[in-house]
This record gives structure tokens, C-alpha cells and sequence, in this order.
């Protein structure tokens, strides 16, 4: 029984909910690229969930429906304040978060499919909730609560900085909420479904995908691609930086893909994002670093840009936070994780592979005395 590492390649389940097929990527059928120019982050989520778009009442209510679960309970807030928030990650606070949510809901362990969709809801409303809060304690301001007439994407730009944001900003959050949202079987998505397919509640799946998400292989890539921008700090010394890191067996944030080999779709709407952003709010160096890392990594390991590399620079001409930048993954892929969630829930199966052991065989068990 031989084993393939990282699962390469293996087709571990059936979906219904995103495909990659020759580098394309869709949600529901629907192609990425139409999904981002055209539509709004609600109307991905109701698509992911429901298996259709939906019609403009059905979308109206939606949208009510998930500001009006926004708010968090006092608790949370009280136990966000508890600590000393400046030593400690905001993806480990958003994961503690989440499963603490999971003991103020009366219907955690309710497994029937309507009481997983009210969850469902409530998690992505709430997620937002968190990590804006989190993001404003620390700096000492209280959380602020949603506006009933402003979108999912300008909700999360209001509560985080307490100013309604421009259009311009609204429609770049839009766009990258639409782009992470989902895809296939990443590993924070399928650690949701292993986590659900023991008939585990909706909230334990969602804290183990945030974990599998915060690493820097994952979600936690866009982060450092930030730090790796602003130590390189000038586009001459984009080149030689990169050479350094190669040379030293470093990978590069940001890079690389285990199933795009030939460019992520997802890149090249984030790059002109960052163009854009970066010019207008006087940054233009990241992009261009950006550019030349993303040329020469193509010429000289043949490894495209993934969907991390260029939200770095957009969240910063966002002037967000850089250690915020893996809770926006989380805020988005929610509705992926969700997807799968119940996804996995109406036609579960206990997810259990199998390990070929490799280690010593036929020991002999000594008494502790005379090891
Ligand atoms: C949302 C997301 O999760 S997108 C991915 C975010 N992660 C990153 O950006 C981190 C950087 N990238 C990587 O670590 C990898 O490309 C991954 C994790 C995305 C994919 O990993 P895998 O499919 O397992 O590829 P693996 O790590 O085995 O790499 C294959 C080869 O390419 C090299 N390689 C892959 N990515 C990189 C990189 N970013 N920088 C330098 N070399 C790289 C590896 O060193 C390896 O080389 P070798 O065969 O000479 O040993
Ligand atoms: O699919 C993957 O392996 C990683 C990825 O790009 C994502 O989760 O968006």
C-alpha cells in the first residue's frame, strides 16, 4: 500500500460546489471571471449555498438577513477584551471566537439541515463582527455596530474603521470577498469536512478549517507576502532579494500552487486591483516589486502567482492591517466552508484514510527499569 504525500492528485470526494478544470476556476458552474466583475459577495454566498443565483427579492432579504445577525454576544466582546491582545494573532483570536459563538447558540448541536442553514447565517454574519471587533479593541476603540443599508463588503469596511468607506473601496473589498470565497478541496476545506463527516456540529468544523487556514502554506501566505514586500522595501532590490531567499532554500510567499501550475485565475483580477489601488493611494512600489518577483519566479522556477500574492498589496492600499490580512480569507471562505459543510452533512461518510507504516516492526516491550 503505497502512499502519494499531501494527497496530490487524490479525488477524495463529489462535488456540486466549485471546480478546477484546466486552471479554470467556477463556482456553481458560474465562471470566476464573471463572478468578479459582476457580482456581489451576498449573491456568491446565496449561490454557494443554495446552488442558484438569486432573484433580486431572495437576494434583498438575504442581505437583511445576514446584517441582521451581525451582532455578537457580550461575552464574546467581554472575552476579546480579557486579554492582552497585542501578543496575540488575530487568526488565534477569530478561531477562539468562533467556537466560543458555538456556546451561546442554542441550536450548536441541532443537526437538521434548516437549523445548519439559520448557522450557517449567523457564522458568516458574525465572523465579521469578530474580526472587526478584535481589530478595534486592541486599539483601544469600542466595536461598532453594522449599518442596515450598506453591504456585506462596506458593513466590514464601516465596522472596521468606524467611516463609511468610498465606492472605490467597497467594490475592491467586493471583489476579493467574491474571489476567495471558495475553492474546491483546499485544506481548510476539506479539514471542515473530515471535522463534520464524524457528525461533529457546524461550529467544530469551522473552528478546524480557520486552523488549517492560518498556516503560511494556506491563508496565511497573504500575510507575509506583506512582510516579505516591506523588508525587500524598494523595487531595485525586489530581484537580488529574491535571488537571497532562493539561494537559502526559502520559498516565496505567495508563489505556487498544488493544483494551478499555469496561473491561478484569481491572480490576474487581484493584480489589476492592486494597480489600481497602489496608484491611487501612493504605493505604487508594491505593485511594481510585486512584478518583477511575480517575473522572475515565473522564469526561473516556472511557479505562477497564487491568489495571495496580490491581495497583500490590495489590503494595504486598503491601509488594513497586515496580520488582518488571513482573518479577511476567513471572513470570505466561511461561505465556502459552509457550502461544503452541508454539503458534507446530506451525503456523509466518515472520512478515514489509511497510513502506510514505515516505522520499526516486531519490537520487543522492556519493563521501564531496565531500559
Ligand atoms: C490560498 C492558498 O492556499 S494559495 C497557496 C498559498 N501558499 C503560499 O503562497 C506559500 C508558498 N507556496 C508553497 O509553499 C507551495 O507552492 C504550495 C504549498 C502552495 C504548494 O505546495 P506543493 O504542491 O506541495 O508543492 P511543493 O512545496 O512540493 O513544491 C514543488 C517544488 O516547487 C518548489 N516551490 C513551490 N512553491 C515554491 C515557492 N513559493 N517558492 C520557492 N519554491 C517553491 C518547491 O521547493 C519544490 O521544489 P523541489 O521539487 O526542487 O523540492
Ligand atoms: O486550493 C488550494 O490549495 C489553495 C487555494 O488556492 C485556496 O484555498 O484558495
Amino acid at each position: 500500500m503505497a502512499s502519494t504525500k499531501g494527497l496530490e492528485g487524490i479525488t477524495a470526494t463529489e462535488s456540486t460546489i466549485s471546480s478546477i478544470i484546466d486552471d479554470k476556476l467556477t463556482y456553481v458552474g458560474y465562471d470566476i471571471d464573471d463572478l468578479a466583475n459582476h457580482s456581489s459577495f451576498e449573491e456568491v454566498v446565496y449561490l454557494l449555498w443554495n446552488q442558484k443565483l438569486p432573484t433580486e427579492n431572495e437576494l434583498n432579504s438575504f442581505k437583511s438577513e445576514l446584517i441582521s445577525n451581525m451582532d455578537i454576544p457580550g461575552e464574546v466582546i467581554d472575552h476579546l477584551k480579557s486579554y492582552d491582545l497585542s501578543t496575540v494573532h488575530p487568526m488565534a483570536a477569530v478561531r477562539t471566537a468562533v467556537s466560543m459563538l458555538g456556546l451561546f447558540d442554542s441550536e450548536a448541536d441541532e443537526m437538521e439541515e434548516e437549523a445548519n442553514k439559520r448557522k450557517a447565517v449567523r457564522l458568516q454574519a458574525k465572523i465579521a463582527t469578530i474580526v472587526t471587533a478584535f481589530s478595534r479593541i486592541r486599539k483601544g476603540q469600542e466595536p461598532v455596530s453594522p449599518k442596515k443599508d450598506l453591504s456585506f463588503a462596506a458593513n466590514f469596511l464601516y465596522m472596521l474603521n468606524d467611516k463609511e468607506p468610498e465606492n472605490v473601496e467597497i467594490e475592491a473589498m467586493n471583489k476579493a470577498l467574491v474571489l476567495h470565497a471558495d475553492h474546491e478541496l483546499n485544506a481548510s476545506t476539506f479539514t471542515a469536512r473530515v471535522c463534520v463527516a464524524t457528525l461533529s456540529d457546524v461550529y467544530s468544523g469551522v473552528t478546524a478549517a480557520i486552523g488549517a487556514l492560518k498556516g503560511p502554506l494556506h491563508g496565511g501566505a497573504n500575510e507575509r507576502v506583506m512582510q516579505m514586500l516591506t523588508e525587500i522595501d524598494s523595487v531595485d532590490n525586489a530581484v537580488p532579494a529574491i535571488e537571497k531567499k532562493l539561494e537559502n532554500k526559502e520559498k516565496i510567499m505567495g508563489m505556487g500552487h498544488r493544483v494551478y501550475k499555469n496561473g491561478d485565475p484569481r491572480a490576474k483580477h487581484l493584480k489589476e486591483m492592486s494597480r489600481e489601488l497602489t496608484e491611487l493611494t501612493g504605493h505604487s512600489k508594491y505593485y511594481e516589486m510585486s512584478i518583477k518577483i511575480e517575473e522572475y519566479i515565473k522564469e526561473n522556477k516556472g511557479l505562477p502567482a497564487n491568489v495571495d500574492f496580490y491581495s497583500a498589496s490590495v489590503y494595504h492600499s486598503l491601509g488594513i492591517d497586515h496580520d488582518l490580512f488571513t482573518p479577511i480569507f476567513a471572513v470570505s471562505r466561511v461561505s465556502g466552508w459552509l457550502a461544503h459543510i452541508l454539503e458534507q452533512y446530506a451525503d456523509n461518510r466518515l472520512i478515514r484514510p489509511r497510513a502506510e507504516y514505515v516505522g520499526p516492526k516486531g519490537q520487543k516491550y522492556t519493563p521501564i527499569e531496565e531500559r
